[in-house]
């Protein structure tokens, strides 16, 4: 008992002194670690947004855009938070009433207010990019179309936000921009991976996008597009077809029956039993066909389908110009391509279409697919109808057509072949944004992707969390170490018992 008390009263372990510097050299340790480690925390994450209208041909719809304020420079951190389709046609249809135009943004624009936080508002950029719909009426009628401009830009300028104009993309930049927009939401230009070629099908106008290691530029240089990206340059191909988008398309095929302002019409690529009065003149009312309506025809024409893929395909080819080439090769129309590389995704009427069809997987053979839609294109107007009630008829009247019309496009007109088919993939979204051109258009005009590759900090945060802690245990272990001229005689003590 008394040897025992002797050693408690000489451990060097239970002596007040020890005590205290162990308590203390405890308390500065756990004291380093927490400020080291909260004065490195990332900061708490504020957002930024950004609008943009896309004004197309068809319709127009607005997207709001995400990311963290301080980060703006990374990649793969802006994303799509809300999408409104805009009521009505597409704003270059207000022609004759340029005020409806700026009113029908309206509830899109009231609903902005409401998803971006009212803090943020001012400084919010709001873009509005037109695409082929007012550069057709443009092209037709340029005084309507700068009073459509006008009547959008007073209606956006009301609200609250950065409004930073509204204005015709070319189709070289919407082609470029739907590629960015691709490829930097499947994280590939940080990354430096092989890029993704970006199809883009509209009402008016198509646009095909991609990287090809035999094509440097020098060969047609309107089609080329050179970015340089997170340290990586792109030599991109880019062309937009005017006139090719679905809508377009249709009224040239329709233009190619009336050459000689028929009463009748029998079009393969209607079903049978499909029976409609149209206006020769609403027919021709675009710069697509307008050169080509018949002198003597009458106001109308009785537009009756008969269902037949093949015949469809037939009349399809001639609104393609296969011959004339003056490239070492061409798509069609006499446009330079070169050769098809690397994966692809098909997006906007591309997607709608076949997902309809319910022929997005492209491992189908395209035989098939052909098959398919050759059944399809057979099933009379009425059973359609009855196998469809919830879609509207004006869709549902064309997707024989445009089914037919995607597969020449692809096949015909791009050269897709059956080894390079497979290669496409029908896409909405990517990761919960749309594919499109607007994310690439907002991440350009607000500086978001930079030119060479970002500084980032040597350790992320997890790793620089536990070489903190590590180095505080081994400063603990010293410690401890560095009061070993007391061991013995603690040992010692501790034989005696
Ligand atoms: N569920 C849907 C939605 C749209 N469409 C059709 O898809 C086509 C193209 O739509 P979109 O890509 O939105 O074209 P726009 O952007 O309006 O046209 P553009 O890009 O040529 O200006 C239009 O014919 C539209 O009728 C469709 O078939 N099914
Ligand atoms: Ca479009």
């Amino acid at each position: 008992m008394s040897a025992q008390r002797e050693m408690k009263e000489k451990n060097p372990w239970h002596t007040p002194v020890t005590i205290i510097i162990t308590v203390i050299g405890v308390i500065a340790i756990v004291a380093l670690v927490t400020v080291g480690v909260l004065q490195n925390k990332p900061l708490l994450q504020k957002y930024k947004y950004g609008i943009v209208l896309d004004a197309g041909s068809s319709h127009t719809a607005l997207y709001i855009y995400e990311w963290p304020a301080e980060k703006d420079n990374n990649t793969g951190r802006v994303e799509q938070i809300h999408s409104c389709k805009v009521k009505g046609p597409g704003i270059s249809s207000y022609a004759s009433t340029p005020l409806k135009a700026g009113e029908s943004l309206r509830e899109c624009m009231q609903e902005a207010e409401q998803r971006v936080p009212r803090k943020r508002h001012h400084e919010t950029p709001l873009y509005l990019g037109a695409t082929a719909g007012m550069r057709l009426l443009n092209m037709e009628d340029s005084a309507a179309s700068n009073k459509v401009f006008q009547a959008v830009e007073e209606a956006l300028q009301k609200f609250p936000f950065a409004f930073q104009g509204a204005r015709i993309l070319s189709g070289q930049e919407e082609g470029a921009f739907g590629w960015v927009t691709v490829n930097y939401l499947d994280d590939r230009l940080k990354q430096g991976l092989e890029t993704t070629g970006a199809l883009d099908l509209g009402g008016a106008s198509t646009q095909i996008s991609f990287v090809s290691d035999n094509y440097d530029g020098s060969e047609s240089p309107d089609n080329s597009v050179t970015f340089r990206l997170y340290g990586n340059g792109y030599n991109l191909y880019t062309h937009s077809f005017l006139c090719y988008g679905k809508d377009q398309a249709l009224r040239m095929t329709l233009a190619q029956q009336t050459l000689s302002g028929p009463r009748t019409i029998q079009d393969p690529c209607f079903h049978a039993g499909y029976n409609e009065t149209k206006n020769y003149s609403v027919l021709y009312d675009s710069p697509c066909v307008s050169k080509r309506k018949p002198q003597s025809a009458p106001a109308t024409f009785i537009h009756e389908g008969k269902g037949n893929f093949q015949q469809c395909q037939e009349i399809i080819k001639r609104v393609f110009n296969f011959t004339d080439c003056k490239f070492s090769q061409c798509s069609f129309n006499g446009v330079f391509q070169p050769l098809l590389q690397g994966p692809f995704g098909a997006f906007s009427a591309y997607y709608f279409v076949m997902n309809f069809l319910n022929l997005t997987d492209t491992s189908i053979p395209l035989e098939t697919v052909r098959d398919k839609l050759s059944r399809y294109c057979a099933t009379p107007w009425h059973q359609v109808v009855q196998q469809h009630p919830g879609v509207k008829v004006k869709y549902l009247a064309e997707y024989c057509f445009s089914g037919t019309y995607i597969l020449t496009l692809l096949t015909e007109g791009y050269n897709f072949t059956s080894w390079s088919y497979p290669k496409i993939k029908f896409i909405k979204k990517i990761k919960g944004s749309d594919a499109g051109w607007t994310l690439g258009y907002m991440l350009n005009l607000t500086n978001m992707i930079p030119a060479e590759a970002p500084d980032s900090p040597p350790l992320p945060y997890t790793g620089y969390v536990s070489i903190v802690t590590l180095l505080a245990v081994l400063l603990f272990i010293l410690f401890i170490v560095s009061l070993r001229p007391l061991w013995p005689r603690c040992s010692k003590q501790l034989q005696i018992i």
